[in-house]
């Protein structure tokens, strides 16, 4: 037991660097637990051998010596924590870069700021179970153990909510695109909306359908009361080819399914003899009901994304010039869109070298020059720089994200 508080103790956060939290100390926390990592504990193996406790899970018996660099940059930490309104904040960028580890860091940091959280996946590839270690799987939300404050998680499940949106073409017994045009009554206008590729969407979704549909979820959660708590909310989204499709998305949807709608509707008012077949049962108006609902739901979704009062969208790479050039054609198609942005965390940078091992310095100085390319690109070089060490286990667990959000968010 003791050994367990110490353990708590020590991750604990409420240390002061979150003065500006809005809300009051958590009286859950006794005072003498309000500890922030001692600074001459630099690295997680350290931390955790510190206190003579064992991670969850070891990692490889391998272990890089690294020493976790300070962070030069300060992420603006106050500024994202302070105010009770609800804010949003994506986080997204290539693929295994550590988006995750930096979402659930931020959620957690959020949480023992004294804020109701929520952190959502919409990756198809969750790994915020595995992030947390515990199984937040069910695409509900389920109370994540370890912080302050109360942090929930919810992983939407892409595949059952496609499964949902290919139901209402389903709606009318057929399968494809062809039966759902004409159990809406408009079979014959399947040739003149050809253009607007609405078959191939349903039936082939592209990738990014899959985003669009989970956040269009996680508006529809969020339209209930008991959702109405939260004031931060976190998303680890899903690789940047797949956001990049989805912010067109929305835009397309709209227009297609409202263009649908709209003639639909034309031709119920203008012709008898398609009153008729409309007259038919009212599984077609659910239909159009449902479509109409996605519809909104996509508008919020775009509106979300490009709301600067409520949401930021955070860049996440590493330090290699390839991971650069993708993270600066991601931020310029945000910027595109009108989507903001405003920091980017370069992840997993070395620290300096503190031994002989050649391998570790050549491997700093190419990574020293990945950031002078983020310095002179001109995307990247206005946003805030945040720079993240590699630290030298896997982050997994709420004590290793709080220890790395503790780097991070300052
Ligand atoms: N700064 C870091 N130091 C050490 N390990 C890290 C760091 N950041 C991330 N990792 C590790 O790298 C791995 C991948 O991280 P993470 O899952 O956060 O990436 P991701 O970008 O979300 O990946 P994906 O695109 O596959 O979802 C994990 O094992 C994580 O613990």
């Amino acid at each position: 037991m003791a050994k367990a508080v110490a353990w708590l103790a020590s991750f604990t956060s409420y240390s002061s660097s979150s003065s500006s939290s809005p809300f009051p100390r958590n009286p859950m926390v006794p005072v003498g637990f309000s500890l922030s990592l001692s600074p001459r504990i630099h690295t997680l193996s350290s931390a955790f051998r510190s206190l003579s406790i064992k991670p969850k899970r070891p990692n490889s018996s391998f272990e890089v010596r690294s020493v976790a660099a300070p962070a030069e940059d300060i992420a603006g930490f106050d500024e994202m924590v302070s105010g009770t309104e609800r804010k949003y904040y994506m986080l997204g960028g290539k693929g295994g870069v550590g988006k995750t580890s930096c979402a659930a860091s931020l959620a957690v940091k959020f949480a023992n700021n004294g804020h109701h959280t929520l952190v959502v996946s919409t990756d198809p590839a969750h790994s915020l179970s595995d992030s947390f270690a515990q199984d937040l799987t069910g695409g509900m939300l389920v109370p994540v153990e370890g912080p302050d404050f109360p942090l929930f998680a919810l992983e939407i499940n892409p595949d059952k909510a496609r499964e949902e949106f290919r139901d209402v073409t389903k709606n009318n017994g057929g399968t494809g695109v062809k039966e759902f045009m004409d159990g809406m009554g408009l079979g014959m206008l399947v040739e003149q909306l050809g253009e607007l590729k609405l078959g191939e969407l349903l039936d082939t979704p592209p990738p990014g359908l899959d985003e669009a549909i989970a956040i269009s979820k996680v508006m529809q959660f969020l339209e209930s009361p008991q959702y109405n708590m939260f004031t931060r909310i976190v998303f680890d989204t899903a690789p940047t080819g797949h956001t990049l499709r989805l912010l067109s998305l929305p835009d397309f949807l709209d227009a297609s399914i409202g263009k649908i709608l709209k003639l639909r509707q034309k031709i119920a008012s203008a012709t008898s003899a398609i009153k008729s077949v409309f007259g038919q049962e009212e599984t077609k108006q659910n239909a159009a009901d449902k479509l109409e609902r996605l519809r909104e739901r996509m508008v919020k979704v775009r509106d979300l994304f490009r709301d600067a009062d409520s949401t930021e969208f955070v860049i996440v790479t590493i330090p290699t010039v390839m991971a650069v050039s993708e993270s600066s054609r991601l931020s310029a198609s945000l910027k595109k869109e009108n989507v903001p942005v405003k920091r980017l965390i370069v992840n997993q940078i070395l620290p300096p070298s503190v031994s002989d091992c050649k391998f570790c310095a050549v491997k700093r100085k190419d990574q020293m020059r990945a950031l002078d390319v983020i310095q002179s690109d001109p995307e990247l070089s206005s946003l805030k720089l945040i720079q993240s060490p590699l630290v030298d286990m896997e982050i997994r667990g709420v004590p290793a994200l709080k220890f790395m959000g503790d780097i991070v968010w300052k």
